[in-house]
């Protein structure tokens, strides 16, 4: 058979394996490429069936019959298979068969020829099995696992591990299916190092590491205990790298006996580092992506929508054990203040350090999360009442501790409203509003403080939510009015200084509001720039409108309110309003507070230093309420103060009413300021203003604050009077 040479010369050259089989399905022939691949001689071979050779543990069971069916009927067959060398290595073969009348075996006979496709089903399999795990969002030891396994089964001799190496260098196993659990236990959190077994040294080295025998080797000297009762004596530990080149883990193949890896196992190796890779940082990344949408990047604590999923798991497992819980919401007293004098470097420092000290309060059942700014929530799990309110009283001590920030103390204070499981709420939502409301009772009555939640605070939030839902829905209307107050010069009562516009809310259902009430609502809810600007042009239309119908009326007063001077754009919009109704900025008076005036924000001194530029005069609301820094009164271009009516009530009555009046009026003098009293409601009270100098009053004696009809009354008839 065969007798040609150069024909057996050509087919031994091949690297292909090549069988020929007679009718009995016995092997007449085999090349050497058969030998190379198979390691099996000829005189092994010839007069044996092929599959009681080559066929393996993990062989298709079905081939043979596979085979014979459809070469004899269809005369070839091609097949991807595993077949089993003569030392047990399975080897991934292209099979093709062709039924052969004409070959020496005679009719009957085959001629088979087999191709080495190991390398590329390895990669293959491994591949589509691991980019299957991903797709099925498996979790990484999960992966790890089944590369394990897989490996395993293409090489039995091996037993496989993958370790992560984590962010401190140390070993966190991931999957090793072949070692102890005991072994894996050890393994975890061991800083990988220079004499650190295979993985930790490769790991350090970032290079592959061989051990012939661990029982040996000086790397394993730490180790081989731990390692003697598996049986294992081999360990050959290649780094797993990311992208830049960083070992984030370690491949390992353990084997019984002391030996170095063979050329599949070098081949396995090549394909798996590079699939691993892809997981563990793909896994990374999912990681990174799951903290950046679930933990606040400044702190680190859980943001909001953690918290919320994590309270609700923890509440619903509090109603199935039927415990009390207790939500503490946190919010830090003039931290907007700190930010904007010293910087938000200063206030994330701040933040960070009240996320630690919280931290540090909680128990291991406890959660905690920032929801914003400078809101943290707390939630207590098997907490009463009695228990949630000293330990929320430890908290705010524990935050008021000193704390230094570019080199000055701090001492942290906070608001803290505390809501009760399952009374005052059984879900995290209503939870977090009941604490909520409670909070900002807590910082409304004196700061510092702590509050538990109560339905009449919930009532009174509830009312006062319609209230600002209204008062947006009027402001957009523009169906607030304006009224104006008199102001009068002491020396002639009927003749007006001024009159001061004061903004009306009727309410179709509740009827008048109070400013005092709709004016803090505005504050609180951001909406009092809006009604600022509403009010001025409101104010300039009505003056321009009574000077053109011939009514006197020097100017107007109009209050503004410190927030609108954080608006880069007030002075503009105020010189706007007045061009628009073309008036002159001495036609109007802008009234600012005390807190403008102490307020030293740049936005805000730039807003001051334009008005005055601009020709605007400002008076200074409510003087001797607060905290009437005289230096202040010297630097602002202040040409008005307005006596607080607490003075001028309880003039007839107080001789410290008296003297501080007195005190005003001639400071006001001195510095060429003009006052106006206000409150003014008798004659008594007119009287002694107009012996001590003052130069003009407000108040019920000369006029309520009228619509501006009844004030072109009040000048009509004044000046009636006047004319007889
Ligand atoms: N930022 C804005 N604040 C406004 C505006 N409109 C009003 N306000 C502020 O609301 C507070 C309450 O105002 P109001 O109820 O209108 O009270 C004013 C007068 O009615 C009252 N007054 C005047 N004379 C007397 C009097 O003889 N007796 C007495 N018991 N009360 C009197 O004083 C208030 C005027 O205060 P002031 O502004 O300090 O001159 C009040 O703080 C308003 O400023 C607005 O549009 N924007």
């Amino acid at each position: 058979m065969l007798g040609d040479a150069p024909l057996r010369k050509a087919l031994d050259a091949s690297d292909n394996a090549i069988v020929m089989t007679n009718s009995a399905k016995r092997v007449v022939y085999i090349n050497q490429g058969f030998t190379r691949l198979f390691g099996f001689q000829p005189e092994e071979m010839l007069g044996k069936l092929l599959s009681e050779v080559l066929l393996g543990p993990h062989s298709d069971p079905a081939l043979l019959g596979s085979i014979r069916s459809k070469v004899s009927t269809q005369g070839e067959f091609h097949v991807e298979t595993m077949l089993y060398s003569k030392s047990g290595q399975p080897r991934w073969v292209s099979m093709v068969i062709n039924a052969s009348p004409e070959a020496s075996g005679g009719p009957g006979g085959s001629i088979t020829v087999l191709t080495d496709i190991t390398l590329t089903k390895m990669h293959e399999v491994l591949q589509t099995k691991v980019l299957e795990g991903m797709v099925n969002e498996l979790p990484l030891p999960d992966l790890m696992a089944l590369v394990c396994r897989e490996v395993e089964r293409i090489a039995p001799e091996v037993t496989a591990s993958i370790l992560a190496v984590d962010a401190q260098g140390c070993l966190r196993p991931l999957a090793a299916p072949g070692l102890p659990a005991a072994v894996c236990d050890a393994l975890d959190g061991l800083p990988i190092g220079p004499k650190v077994g295979s993985c930790g040294t490769a790991a350090f080295r970032n290079a592959p590491v061989i051990v012939t025998d661990i029982t040996t080797d000086p790397l394993w000297t730490d180790y081989r205990d731990l390692f003697a009762p598996t049986g294992l004596r081999a360990c050959w530990s290649s780094p797993i790298s990311n992208h830049q080149g960083k070992p984030v883990g370690t491949f390992a193949f353990y084997f019984r006996e002391p030996r170095s890896p063979g050329a599949l196992h070098h081949r396995l190796v090549e394909v798996c580092l590079h699939l691993c890779a892809l997981a563990i940082e793909r896994d990374s990344t999912h990681r990174r992506i799951h903290q950046l949408a679930s933990f606040d990047t400044l702190t680190g604590l859980p943001n909001r929508a953690m918290f919320r999923s994590s309270a609700e798991r923890a509440l619903a497992s509090l109603e199935h054990e039927e415990r009390p819980g207790a939500l503490l919401f946190l919010d830090l007293d003039r931290f907007k203040q700190i930010n904007d004098t010293q910087g938000h470097a200063a206030g994330d420092a701040l933040l960070c350090e009240v996320a630690a000290r919280l931290t540090q309060c909680l128990r291991a059942r406890d959660l905690i999360g920032r929801l914003s700014g400078d809101e943290f929530v707390l939630l207590l799990s098997e907490c009463t009442t009695e228990q949630a309110v000293p330990m929320a009283q430890r908290i705010l001590e524990s935050i008021a501790q000193p704390l230094h920030i570019n080199g000055q103390v701090h001492r942290p204070h906070a608001s803290l409203g505390i809501a009760m499981f399952p009374d005052d709420g059984s879900n995290i939502d209503t939870l977090l509003l009941h604490a909520d409301q409670a909070m900002h009772q807590a910082k409304s009555d004196h700061r510092h403080s702590l509050q538990l939640f109560s339905a009449e605070m919930n009532r009174r939030a509830q009312e006062r939510a319609s209230l600002e839902r209204a008062l947006q829905q009027a402001l957009a209307e523009r169906s607030l009015t304006l009224h104006y107050q008199p102001q009068v010069l002491s020396s002639s009562p009927d003749t007006l200084h001024g009159v001061e516009a004061l903004a009306r809310w009727h309410h179709p259902t509740w009827g008048m509001v109070p400013p005092s009430q709709f004016i803090a609502i505005a504050e609180e809810a951001g909406l009092i720039h809006t009604l600022t600007l509403w009010l001025l042009d409101e104010a300039c239309r009505q003056l321009a409108a009574w000077r053109a119908a011939g009514h006197p009326v020097p100017c107007v007063a109009i209050n503004l309110s410190g927030r609108s001077f954080h608006q880069p754009g007030l002075a503009q919009e105020i010189a706007d309003a007045l061009k628009q109704h073309g008036l002159r900025p001495g036609d109007v008076l802008l009234e600012i507070t005390e807190s403008v005036m102490m307020d030293a924000r740049p936005v805000t001194l730039a807003n001051i230093d334009t008005l005055h530029r601009q020709g605007f005069k400002l008076s200074l609301d409510d003087f001797g309420t607060g905290y009437s820094s005289l230096s202040y009164l010297h630097r602002l271009p202040i040409s008005e103060l307005k006596l607080d009516m607490a003075f001028v009530q309880d003039l007839t009555t107080s001789a410290t009413a008296r003297a501080l009046t007195v005190s005003v009026l001639s400071i006001a003098h001195s510095l060429g300021m003009v006052v106006v009293a206000e409150g003014v409601e008798t004659v008594g009270q007119q009287q002694w203003l107009q012996a001590h100098g003052c130069p003009v009053m407000q108040g019920y004696l000369f006029g309520k604050p009228l619509p501006p009809e009844d004030i072109e009354a009040w000048l009509g008839a004044r000046s009636a009077a006047h004319n007889h």
